[in-house]
């Protein structure tokens, strides 16, 4: 598989990359950044923490302003973060240019309506493209973590709950847990896979857990203070479908935090721990 290495830069005894590549399942170019801990210098394959960033981001939102590098090298966990939606002058936008929906607005689905399902499949591009690219040409193992932000912890939550086995652990920021009734999700939904909300469920995170055949527990932490807590997140509506379900759940609301990565920032070593520890050979290391 062909690729080209835009930037490589030296990061806690790692490496920070840029990649850009054709991407077969959304027939554009695409960026993505990975982050190579210390340990693959030294020969060793490392598991994978895939990361799904929201509306309006690139891949470098979340490398750029997590500050999840220092413990990854520590974990010795390899990071990818793809970009949120196709690119390119051949793909569509939202026609009025909104940041919510469109370019950077991929909502890691599969679209099934023109103009959109040309290139808007994010979620096989995340789910099976990008990893099997990954697993081919860097040190990975076959082993992987997925979680994200906003729109982003909607799709990883997603990619974990129709995928039993494939991620040995998922978690969440501020996900939107029910986007079949939020206006992001109504609007996103409605362009790329048309109006037959029964074609809705299978990307809605309330809807896929009720039948889920993994339990794979859920680990989640939302600001209190997060400017669209009530209108477009709504955590208390997958509180309420997890205890239905029986599903684990460890939804931690986070008080006087808001949406921003900063909240991101102030919280991600326990994200990486818990994938650490849920990963083959990434154990955290022994407190001191
Ligand atoms: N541009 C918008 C704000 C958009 C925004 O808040 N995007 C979030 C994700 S929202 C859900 O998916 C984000 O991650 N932004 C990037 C960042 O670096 O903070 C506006 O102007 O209101």
């Amino acid at each position: 598989m062909n690729f080209e290495t835009l930037s490589t830069t030296r990061c806690f005894d790692g490496e920070l990359k840029r990649i850009r590549h054709r991407a077969d399942t959304l027939d554009c170019d695409m960026t993505f950044s990975i982050y190579l801990p210390p340990q693959v210098a030294q020969g060793e394959e490392r598991p994978v923490l895939y990361w799904l960033s929201g509306l309006t981001c690139t891949d470098l939102n979340f490398i750029e302003k997590a500050g999840a590098q220092r413990l990854a090298a520590e974990l010795g966990l390899i990071l990818v973060a793809p970009d949120t939606s196709p690119r390119g002058p051949d793909v569509p936008d939202d026609p009025e240019g909104a940041w919510d929906f469109g370019l950077g607005a991929g909502f890691y689905v599969n679209a099934t309506q023109a103009p959109w399902s040309k290139h808007y499949h994010m979620y096989n591009y995340v789910v099976h493209e990008l990893p099997a690219l990954i697993e081919a040409n860097f040190p990975a193992t076959n082993q992987r973590s997925i979680s994200g932000h906003s729109m982003g912890g909607h799709g990883a939550l997603v990619c974990a709950l129709r995928n039993p086995g494939r991620y040995q652990s998922v978690s969440a920021f501020s996900p939107i847990v029910n986007p079949m009734h939020c206006p992001w999700g109504e609007k996103a939904f409605s362009h790329y896979l048309g109006e037959d909300r029964s074609q809705w469920q299978q990307w809605d995170t309330c809807e896929l857990i009720a039948t889920a055949s993994e339990r794979l527990p859920l680990l989640i932490d939302q600001g209190d203070k997060d400017g669209f807590l009530t209108e477009q997140l709504k955590p208390e509506l997958l509180r309420a479908a997890a205890a239905a379900a029986g599903h684990p759940l460890t939804l931690r609301m986070q008080p006087g935090y808001d949406h921003s990565y900063y909240f991101i920032a102030s919280f991600i070593d326990d994200h990486l721990r818990h994938h650490a520890k849920a990963l083959d050979g990434a154990e955290a290391p022994q407190a001191r």
